[in-house]
């Protein structure tokens, strides 16, 4: 499977085509908004997220709540556009007002100047506007149709916030991620240690008063995986590679850990690897999860546990020293609106970008077309690796 995205952030809509999608998974509009009302939400956004509404229109691939095995094409709408319609249009403009409106100063920590630079673009908007985490909407609706293929084939992922801006969740525990699910969905930063939450909310407000922002870190868990997707046998099919590029795609991601991740480079071999075990009913198993379901490349059976570092939001309040690209002057930037913590709508897309990686794999290693047949292979699979 693949896709791809299109769209500025405050043009008319943003699109993305999925090709490779098989026939036969129940799909439905409402699947795909659940997933982008959760993207919305989140202590710490700006007054964007007020405008807006996100919904999908399902343009081409689905016909009476069943995918066809064609491009699944889905449209969501900027209600913001109509407040840029002017700056933003399609056609030719010839007016000195749209000059005077070029944006010259770049924001350190975005893509302005480096975008600028690159394409020889005078005014950073050309940059910014595709830059801008926007794009991300698109990318949970992709996600939310991956999500659903692999429901269907009863793997399940969650994504939770463990840290913002230094306060870290202490109490991470869970029964069943079905639990995980539930409890994240109720906390207002996707949290599952409540008084975390609080002491979160308010290191976000304090931030946001000194026109400051923060970042953090999520992690995505993912449960029912079978035994041996991916590869050891070439770079660009090891399934861990993929996840971490996927994680580092998002706006803002500035590093991702596997299992334990970093952790494994303070402790001994012995206190790292999982050790294996085996039953008549289970197969292989593990004692511990260290790996994070992922060893050589495939995943081990385990649940899958990524984590991902979100930096602070790069638009400030309170503006860092940068450069005037016409008068190559020193300024102290205005700003208009800007988010002040995005990380809890960041473990949505990071659901997202892992669950499109998952699926893709699914797809690539049971075969293509009809999920009737992929599920009938993965259960061949499995059986086989109980017994192994
Ligand atoms: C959900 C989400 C919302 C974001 N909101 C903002 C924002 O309001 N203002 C901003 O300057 N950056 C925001 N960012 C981060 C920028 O998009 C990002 O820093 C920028 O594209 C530069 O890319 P890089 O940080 O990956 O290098 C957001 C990121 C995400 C994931
Ligand atoms: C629009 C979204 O996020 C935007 C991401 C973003 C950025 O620079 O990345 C900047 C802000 O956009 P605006 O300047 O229009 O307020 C955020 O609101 C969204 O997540 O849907």
């Amino acid at each position: 499977m693949r896709y791809l995205t299109a769209g500025e952030s405050h043009g008319p809509q943003l699109t993305t085509i999925l090709e490779g999608v098989p026939a036969g998974l129940e799909l439905l509009a409402e699947d795909i908004n659940t997933e982008l009302a959760r993207r919305q939400k989140g202590h710490g956004r700006g007054r964007r997220m007020q405008i807006e509404t996100d919904r999908a229109n399902i343009t081409s691939g689905v016909r009476h709540g069943v995918t066809l095995g064609s491009p699944i094409a889905l449209v969501v709408e900027n209600k913001d556009f109509t407040h840029w319609r002017n700056i933003m249009g399609a056609d030719p403009v010839d007016n000195q007002e749209e000059v005077k409106r070029q944006i010259s100063k770049p924001r350190p920590g975005h893509a302005d100047l480096n975008g600028a630079i690159k394409y020889g673009h005078r005014d950073m908007r050309n940059v910014l506007e595709r830059s801008s985490a926007r794009e991300t909407t698109v990318r949970v609706a992709a996600g939310a149709v991956a999500k659903k293929l692999l429901k269907s084939l009863g793997i399940e992922v969650a994504g939770h916030v463990l840290e913002i801006g230094g306060v870290k969740a202490e109490n991470t525990s869970y029964d069943s991620i079905q639990q995980l699910q539930e409890l994240t969905e109720a906390s207002p930063v996707r949290c599952l240690d409540e008084e975390a939450a609080q002491q979160m909310m308010k290191a976000i407000d304090d931030a946001k008063e000194n026109g400051d922002s923060i970042g953090g870190i999520v992690e995505v868990v993912v449960e029912g995986v079978p035994t041996g997707l991916g590869s050891h046998v070439h770079y660009d099919r090891k399934l861990d590679g993929k996840l971490a590029s996927a994680i580092m795609s998002i706006n803002a991601f500035k590093g991702v850990e596997i299992g334990v991740g970093f952790e494994a480079a303070r402790k001994p071999g012995s206190q790292v690897h999982d050790e294996i075990l085996w039953s008549e009913e289970e197969g292989y198993t593990r004692k511990t999860n260290n790996a994070g379901g992922l060893e050589g490349g495939m995943t081990t059976g385990m649940p899958i546990v990524v984590r991902g570092v979100m930096k602070p939001i790069p638009t400030l309040y309170k503006p860092l020293q940068s450069i005037d690209i016409e008068t190559k002057e020193p300024f102290q930037a205005s700003i208009e609106r800007s988010d002040s913590c995005a990380v809890p709508a960041a473990s949505v897309i990071a659901e997202a970008v892992i669950a499109w990686e998952l699926a893709n794999v699914i797809i690539d290693q049971f075969g293509h077309d009809r999920m009737d047949l992929i599920r009938e292979n993965i259960e061949r699979h499995e059986e086989y690796a109980r017994k192994f």
